[in-house]
């Protein structure tokens, strides 16, 4: 991901290829009519500044009005021009970047979904480089495309300019040419370090982002009160806010000074033309109107000049911005899918776990150290074991979130690598204990778990009665079109437009979300009533208990009651299958299982018999921390 220069890899001359092939694509009409107005525009002050020439050497002359009326009209019609040309330009090109938004952000939220995978998500690079490219994406394209019709219109009145210096003053020329080099060198200096600040400050500026959004998210606001956080979060974020203004200033005081010494370079240049026109006029070797076109022109080159170098400057920034765009474009999906992947057909023998080892990277330790199991169709299995052990980093192996680093996981025999990840989830339906609440309806809420039948009424219900939740939801103020959020939005007059659901409701509607999904194969339930109260648990594990009959599933569990009547309990430690065999099995072992099993049962036990309990077993009470 990450370029030597340390922003934007692509060469400028393809991202300028690629900006100018995107604006066409965008809106071609908006593209030409752009063209022809900036060209035109820059043509307006050559003719002024001809014809004016021409009407003051024609009044010198004694010329009467008949001769010179024509330059007039001619005067007129290009003041008009120049008074009417720059909204039409202006409207073509807003016009020009609306239309690449649209395309830009598409293309790069395409990008974004390409990736089948969870390890780009958890990277802050790119989390840095997609916020640069979204930013690039809202206009660099259209900078790009300005600041090239800007050079052009730069280009011909320097040239209309040049000519006229040419004829009158050809030494001009060559004083106003070499003042400009400096300029262009510091614009495009100046360019490239504003390219490399933004990226330099990308990060605080992520977390500055992230501060003030702690501050304000519903999620949040009841810690932050109860800890009183909200005086060390708001200088967190002013921290970072003010790390970012200090490289910002830090550039504006550089553009300072570089602008100025130009400005002044500029300012000597136009008064040495100014002194040598004067002189010429006095000793009578240049006319009046002589005097005005060179005026003109020494001002006209200095500042076409001045546009072109400026223009320049900006779309070389545009193009460094625009090459984030284009990584995030190009890059490549983070896990391989296969060009011919293996079509997913129903599950026939099972899901296979040979041999696998995990860590989510190099830095980080093994997760997972050569796991083998298998899940038979139809069978049921369950992952148990402390906090952090691998239980949720095996389930998301198996939907292929991730690839094993060594090792392999099969469906049906074939390796899920050789299988298109879309498909493979088609078949699988997942609840996890991470679960996400939607700022949409009720109905929404679970359709999503199949979006071709998010309209499928009857489905979304009986996934909601399954789920325990279809009475809570028939009793809201618009039953399944109730609006569910927390930031109320929509009619602010209407007291339903939007309801607030407990932690345990809006689990409820996960677990309906994942039960949508319509000839699954596997169901993965990943803490799916971690938090329901005991009577709700009760019911939802008796109705998935009848609803996974038959069916292959995966669950995890901390609450071992929940997953005794599975056919196989695995128990992970240290990274490794500790114990696998049945409930039965595993409390006649008596051994980490039997232990937790029993420390759970004790809670549920009056003090004396726990105290029974807790003599026979053998379990260290540290191994109960979160189970
Ligand atoms: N995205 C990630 N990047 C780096 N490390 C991770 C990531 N997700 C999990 N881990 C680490 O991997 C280990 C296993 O995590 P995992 O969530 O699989 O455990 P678990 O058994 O499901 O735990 P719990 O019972 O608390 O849900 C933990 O040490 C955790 O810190």
């Amino acid at each position: 991901m990450t370029s030597p220069a340390g922003y934007g890899g692509a060469a400028p001359r393809r991202r300028f290829r690629a900006a100018a092939a995107s604006a066409w694509r965008a809106h071609p009409a908006a593209v030409l009519a752009s063209g022809i107005t900036v060209l035109l525009m820059g043509l307006v002050p050559v003719v002024t500044a001809w014809l004016t020439k021409l009407v003051l050497d024609g009044l010198a002359a004694g010329a009467g009005l008949a001769e010179l009326l024509p330059y007039g009209v001619a005067l007129g019609a290009a003041g008009l021009a120049g008074a009417a040309l720059p909204a039409v330009a202006e409207y073509a090109q807003e016009q020009l970047r609306r239309a690449l938004q649209v395309l830009i952000q598409d293309r790069l939220f395409q990008a974004v979904n390409a990736h089948p995978g969870l390890s780009r998500f958890e990277n802050p690079a790119f989390h840095d480089r997609v916020r640069l490219a979204q930013e690039a994406g809202q206009n660099a394209p259209q900078r790009i495309v300005r600041s090239s019709l800007g050079i052009a219109q730069g280009a011909v009145t320097l040239a209309g300019f040049t000519a006229a210096l040419a004829v009158l003053a050809p030494g001009m020329i060559v004083v106003v040419a070499l003042s400009a080099i400096p300029s262009v060198r510091a614009q495009l200096d100046l360019s490239r370090r504003r390219a490399g600040m933004m990226w330099g400050v990308s990060s605080r500026s992520r977390r500055q982002i992230f501060f003030a959004g702690l501050l304000t998210s519903p999620d949040a606001a009841k810690e932050i009160r109860l800890f009183g956080l909200g005086d060390f979060l708001r200088a967190r974020m002013l921290g970072e806010l003010r790390a970012v203004n200090a490289a910002e200033q830090g550039l504006a005081r550089r553009t300072l000074r570089t602008q100025g010494s130009l400005s002044l370079l500029g300012a000597a240049v136009a008064a040495l033309g100014l002194l040598w026109a004067i002189s010429g006029a006095a000793s009578g070797t240049l006319s009046v109107g002589d005097v005005a076109v060179f005026v003109a022109a020494v001002a006209g080159v200095q500042s076409a000049l001045a546009s072109i170098v400026g223009q320049s400057a900006d779309a070389h920034n545009a193009l460094l911005m625009f090459g984030h765009y284009l990584e995030v474009v190009a890059d490549a999906p983070d896990l391989p899918v296969p060009r011919h992947p293996r079509p997913v057909p129903a599950l026939r023998e099972g899901i296979e776990v040979r041999d696998v080892w995990f860590r989510y990277d190099d830095a980080h330790p093994w997760v997972l150290r050569g796991i083998d199991l298998f899940i038979p169709r139809g069978g049921s299995l369950a992952l148990v074991g402390l906090n952090g052990v691998g239980k949720s980093t095996l389930v998301k192996l198996i939907c292929r979130l991730y690839d094993p680093v060594r090792g392999s996981i099969h469906w049906d025999g074939v390796d899920l690598r050789e299988l298109d990840p879309a498909e493979l989830r088609g078949r699988i339906g997942a609840v996890f204990q991470d679960y996400m609440s939607y700022d949409l309806t009720a109905a929404e809420n679970i359709g999503l778990g199949d979006v071709a039948a998010l309209d499928d009424r009857d489905r979304v219900e009986a996934a909601a009665r399954l789920a325990g939740v279809h009475e809570t939801v028939a009793g809201l103020p618009r039953g399944y079109d109730t609006l569910l959020s927390r930031i109320f939005f929509g009619d602010r007059d209407d007291p339903e437009a939007g309801v607030v659901l407990s932690g345990g409701q809006w689990q409820r509607l996960a677990l309906a979300r994942a039960l949508m999904r319509k000839g699954r194969d596997l169901l993965v339930l990943d803490e799916p009533s971690s938090g329901l109260d005991a009577q709700a648990e009760h019911a939802i594990h008796q109705s998935l208990r009848r609803h996974r009959a038959g069916r292959t599933s995966l669950l995890i569990s901390h609450r071992l009651g929940a997953v005794r009547e599975a056919d196989v309990i695995v128990v992970l430690a240290g990274g490794r299958i500790a114990e696998r065999g049945s409930h039965a099995e595993l409390m006649a072992l008596g051994g980490e299982y039997a232990g937790l099993f029993t420390l759970q049962a004790q809670g549920y036990e009056p003090a004396d018999s726990a105290e029974g309990a807790s003599r026979r077993t053998t379990t260290p009470s540290t191994r109960s921390k979160g189970t």
